[in-house]
Parts: C-alpha cells; sequence; structure tokens
C-alpha cells in the first residue's frame, strides 16, 4: 500500500499536523504496482524532496548490528577515538578526514554538538580503516560492508523508480553513477551528545547539532535511533520537525539530483537539534555519489521550453573541491546555475 501525503494545508505550526505532511512510501507495492509507486516517489521529490520510506526489505538484525559497532566504538575515551583518525586517513578535502570527528562540520568553521565517523562506502577502505576503529575488525567490516551493500541495492532500486516516473527512457541511468567502480559514496554515523545532567533540564534552546545545509550528493538514506531533533525546511520556509522512526530511512534529494532533473527534484534543506532528550541521537546516512569525474548537467528530457536548462555542466570533483570551501548553510548550487542575460 502506498501512503500519500495528505494535501499541503496552509502553513501549520502545529509540529504533529507539520510532520504528518511528510510523503511515506511504501515499498512493499513494488511489485504489484511499481508505475503508482514510481510517480508517488517522484511527487515527495519534487514537492519535498524528502520522503520516509517503509517495507524496505532491510533486515532490523543489520541495522542492529551496526548499531552496536557504533555503540562500542564511540563509548571509548575521546583521545583513543580522536587517534584512529590518523593523518594517513584518506582527506576528502583539506579539513575534512575518512574517519572519526568532533564539533568540526565543516571546511569553514561550522560548528555542532556532535561526533562521527565517515565512512568511504567502499568495502576495501571500510575493511581497511576498520583495523583502527576497532579491536575486532574483521567483524566490523563484515557487519558494516553487508549492511552498506543493503542500503545499496534500495539506493539502486529507489533510483531507478525515480527515472522510470520522471519519464527517463534510459532507466538505469541514475543507478549506474552510484554502481561505478569509482563512485565516492559515503557513509556516515552521527552522535549528538546528550547534554550533561546538571543543565539536562534547561537545556539552552535550539543547540545544534548540525546546522542547516543541503546535502551535495545525489541523495541521502538516513535512518536513526528513537530519538527526534531532525527538522527539514519546506517550501514555505517553515522547519518540519520530523518524528524519529528506527524502523525507517528517510530519503533526502541532494544538490546533485536537482541538477540532474533541472530543478524539478528539490535539494532539501535539513538540520538536527539537540535540545530535547537526555538519550543521545544516533544516525547512519548514506550519501549515494558517482565517480569525481562524472560529468553532471540537467538530462536532456528535463530540459524543455518551458523549463529551460537551469544549470552548467560541471564534474562532481569540480563541485565537491567547491563546496567544501563554503559555509555549511549557503546556497551551494549558485556556482554552476545559468544566470539569466
Ligand atoms: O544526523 C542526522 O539526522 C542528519 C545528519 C545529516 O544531515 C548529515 O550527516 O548530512
Ligand atoms: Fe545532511
Amino acid at each position: 500500500m502506498v501512503v500519500p501525503p495528505p494535501p499541503n494545508s496552509a502553513k501549520s505550526s502545529s509540529a504533529a499536523a507539520a510532520s504528518t505532511r511528510i510523503p511515506t512510501i511504501d515499498l512493499s507495492s513494488i511489485t504489484t504496482n511499481r508505475q503508482a509507486l514510481s510517480k508517488l516517489i517522484v511527487e515527495a521529490c519534487e514537492k519535498y524532496g524528502f520522503f520516509k520510506l517503509i517495507n524496505h526489505g532491510i533486515p532490523q538484525d543489520s541495522v542492529s548490528r551496526v548499531e552496536e559497532e557504533a555503540i562500542s566504538f564511540f563509548a571509548m575515551p575521546t583521545a583513543e577515538k580522536l587517534a584512529t583518525s590518523s593523518q594517513n586517513a584518506p582527506p576528502i578535502n583539506s579539513t575534512t578526514r575518512i574517519g572519526y570527528g568532533i564539533r568540526n562540520i565543516g571546511c569553514s568553521g561550522d560548528m555542532g554538538e556532535i561526533e562521527y565517523l565517515l565512512l568511504s562506502a567502499r568495502p576495501s577502505s571500510v575493511s581497511q580503516l576498520a583495523l583502527s576503529l576497532s579491536k575486532n575488525p574483521s567483524n566490523f567490516s563484515r557487519v558494516l560492508n553487508g549492511y552498506i551493500q543493503e542500503i545499496k541495492d534500495v539506493a539502486c532500486e529507489l533510483l531507478d523508480l525515480m527515472a522510470e516516473g520522471l519519464g527517463i527512457s534510459d532507466t538505469s541511468i541514475f543507478s549506474r553513477m552510484i554502481l561505478d567502480d569509482h563512485n565516492v559514496s559515503l557513509f556516515r554515523i552521527n552522535r549528538y551528545r546528550p547534554f550533561p545532567d546538571d543543565i539536562i533540564n534547561h537545556p539552552p534552546p535550539n543547540t545544534i547539532g548540525f546546522s542547516e545545509h543541503t546535502d551535495p550528493q545525489i541523495f541521502t538514506i538516513l535512518r536513526s535511533n528513537d530519538v527526534g531533533g531532525f527538522h527539514i525546511s519546506v517550501n514555505d520556509g517553515s522547519w518540519v520537525p520530523v518524528s524519529p522512526d528506527p524502523t525507517a530511512y528517510f530519503i533526502i534529494i541532494g544538490d546533485l539530483f536537482q541538477v540532474l532533473t533541472n530543478g524539478r527534484f528539490v535539494n532539501v534543506k535539513h538540520r538536527v537539534a539537540t535540545n530535547i532528550e537526555p538519550k543521545p541521537r544516533m544516525s547512519m546516512a548514506y550519501f549515494a555519489a558517482p565517480s569525481l569525474n562524472a560529468l553532471i548537467s540537467p538530462l536532456k528530457e528535463m530540459v524543455t521550453s518551458n523549463q529551460p536548462c537551469l544549470y552548467k555542466p560541471f564534474t562532481w570533483g569540480e563541485y565537491r573541491a567547491h563546496i567544501y570551501s563554503l559555509p555549511l548553510a549557503s546556497s551551494k548550487l549558485d556556482f554552476v546555475k545559468i544566470k539569466p542575460n
């Protein structure tokens, strides 16, 4: 069954009402109603750049095993965690490295009440890093690589459905990007630290875990434990809290998808506030990305006389190098927008 979003009621300030506006896609109807499902997914990506995915087929056991590895990693003393991120870890740019990080969430001084483990989604890279991260590296890499493969399979299924729903003749055009041997997809585990006991009852309002941003990749598949704090920005500019659901995934459209679809899919702004619960929020995000030399431009089917081409062509490598020098909240796509004469 597919649960369509209720009509977009005028600006509602009620968190509960706002939360119900988030479209829910039930992947179990893929065999019985593929076409209708693909249309609903496209509608959600056009309207919100975001949807909740249920009945995705990823076993809860796989998720729990990753969570256990993450919990034991984060339980280590900070000095030990910092020591795992040697200067030899592969840099993504001048300030972000694969491995453990704390508070620093950008290259322009963005800070948050967060610690994280950033991994390349490549199995050989996970296995290599496991040697410094875990006392049982073979178990760590088996658990992480197994889970990342399951997420990647769902990602490919969704990308094909999106291409179908958009009416693109080459329906594997998006999934091939992330299946490319040189794709630079990432997997990140975020832990938002709870407040110390003495201030837990009076936390500073809207303390930021992860400040507002769009994800630069194609899309992100996010899952969290049962602790809230995640918000998305909707078209009218208001922030909508997303109720946590550890059994579901949340799909976040990124900058590249907005370009590939010539603006039909929207790159949704999101953020995490950590001002509510004593338990830490823990989330896991798979960032689906192509290879660095992939040429990104609006697909020809997406460019029409009514919707002229909005973006110049660029490679993912060029875009990634550019945006990592910008503050997290900046409008990164301005860099590639075609300016009207
Ligand atoms: O931790 C979350 O819930 C969201 C994190 C996020 O937006 C990110 O890692 O890009
Ligand atoms: Fe994000």
